[in-house]
């Protein structure tokens, strides 16, 4: 879904995140365990490096086996800051990571405005290099990087920013990271960092005249996580804690009806009673009789056991994915067998037969 179609936000549980001149992608990696972000997007203008470092974002196995509780979508775009694109209005937060440094003053006044005038997040973080740190650095660069436009101290980082946040009704507080030494505790953070808030809602109106300009960012890389939100995720999820746990519940009682030789702490005759029905019978009893007090245990139908879906649906993720018994009996029906009322599974004994002699054998 594009982030454009969702409005303000303000009033969401999902958050959007957007990361400008992402590069190599290192941070959205890192947001992406954040289970609020629902949408993350990176933007930079070097399309090599997004082709190149894409990949990192994409599911892994692990992902389909384990689906997350929150949607996730991942889209990184080949677009410059100073270009304004509806793909990124609406967002809750935009972080801005070494990037200001790197603009000419023309484009750095453009970013601005696309910044905090057209995208106008709810939140955002700029960082850039503290130059006053550089004595500390061992080459004593002027600028720490080629591409370096400009570098600032704090004084001129803080005076643009302030001067940004009273022309777009923003708040902005000062911080840093990399802290110098105690004994060169006057030069400040490595790195200077502002952080943005709105002080405005913004009408509908305005995000609907936005929302109208020409798509300009060109989407190099979508990927949509898997979600139990998603009906075949989440039936997947269900149908593996509760199978498993019913696979277990069903060995359990057969190990009962067939207990193992060493497991028999019966009489010297029963010892050498062979298997056959009446031990069977015998044993069933005791079995029921054991598990009269639980709720809903399994038990011998025919020649069938049944684990009830009551039981299965008592487990605490499966009540909190299903909600309800009858999704939980939707889930299962096709996947295993029911009982004529569809309340418990069944598991042919004639099926477990091999396993009853295996046992026995041991
Ligand atoms: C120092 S890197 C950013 C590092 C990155 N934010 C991180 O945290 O790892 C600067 C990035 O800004 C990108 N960039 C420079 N000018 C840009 C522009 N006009 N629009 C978008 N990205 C730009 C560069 O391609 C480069 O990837
Ligand atoms: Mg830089």
């Amino acid at each position: 879904m594009n982030p454009a179609s969702k409005g303000s936000n303000m009033s969401k549980n999902n958050t959007l995140v957007a990361d400008l001149g992402c590069s190599e992608c290192s941070l959205l990696r890192k947001l992406k365990f954040q289970d609020c972000i629902e949408e993350l997007v990176g933007v930079d203008i070097d399309e090599d490096v997004l082709k190149r470092k894409g990949y990192t974002l994409t599911p892994l196995p692990i992902h389909y086996l384990q689906p997350l509780e929150r949607p996730l979508t991942v889209t990184l775009y080949h677009g410059s800051v100073s270009e304004k694109d509806p793909a990124l209005l609406g967002f809750d937060l935009i972080t801005c990571i070494e990037l200001i440094e790197h603009l000419e003053s023309d484009v750095l006044e453009e970013f601005q405005d696309v910044l905090f005038g057209f995208m106008a997040p709810n939140a955002a973080v700029i960082s850039t290099p503290n130059v006053e740190f550089n004595v500390l650095l061992s080459e004593n660069p002027r600028f720490r990087h080629p591409d370096h436009k400009f570098e600032w101290n704090r004084k001129e980082f803080q005076s643009w920013a302030i001067n940004i946040s009273r022309q777009y009704n923003y708040t902005v507080e000062f911080t840093g990271v990399g802290e110098p030494k105690p004994e060169s505790k006057d030069v400040g953070y490595c790195s200077q960092i502002g952080i943005f808030r709105k002080n405005y809602t913004e009408s509908e109106e305005s995000m609907n005249n936005k929302k109208n300009y020409e798509n300009v960012y060109k989407r190099v890389l979508q990927v949509i996580y898997p979600s139990i939100r998603e009906e075949k995720y989440l039936r997947n999820v269900v149908l593996n804690i509760a199978l498993s746990h019913a696979n277990r519940m069903k060995s359990n009682f057969l190990q009962n009806l067939f207990p193992k030789e060493e497991d028999k702490t019966s009489t010297a005759d029963n010892e050498k009673e062979p298997y056959v029905m009446s031990h069977w019978c015998s044993s069933l009893q005791n079995l029921a009789k054991t598990m009269e007090s639980k709720d809903n245990p399994p038990y011998l139908e025919g020649d069938a056991i049944h684990v009830p879906l009551q039981t299965l649906f008592s487990l605490p993720k499966v009540k909190e994915l299903c909600g309800s018994l009858d999704v939980l009996q939707n889930m299962m029906n096709g996947e295993m067998p029911l009982s004529s009322d569809r309340s418990a599974i069944v598991y042919p004994l004639h099926v477990e037969n091999d396993l009853d002699s295996d046992i026995s054998d041991e």
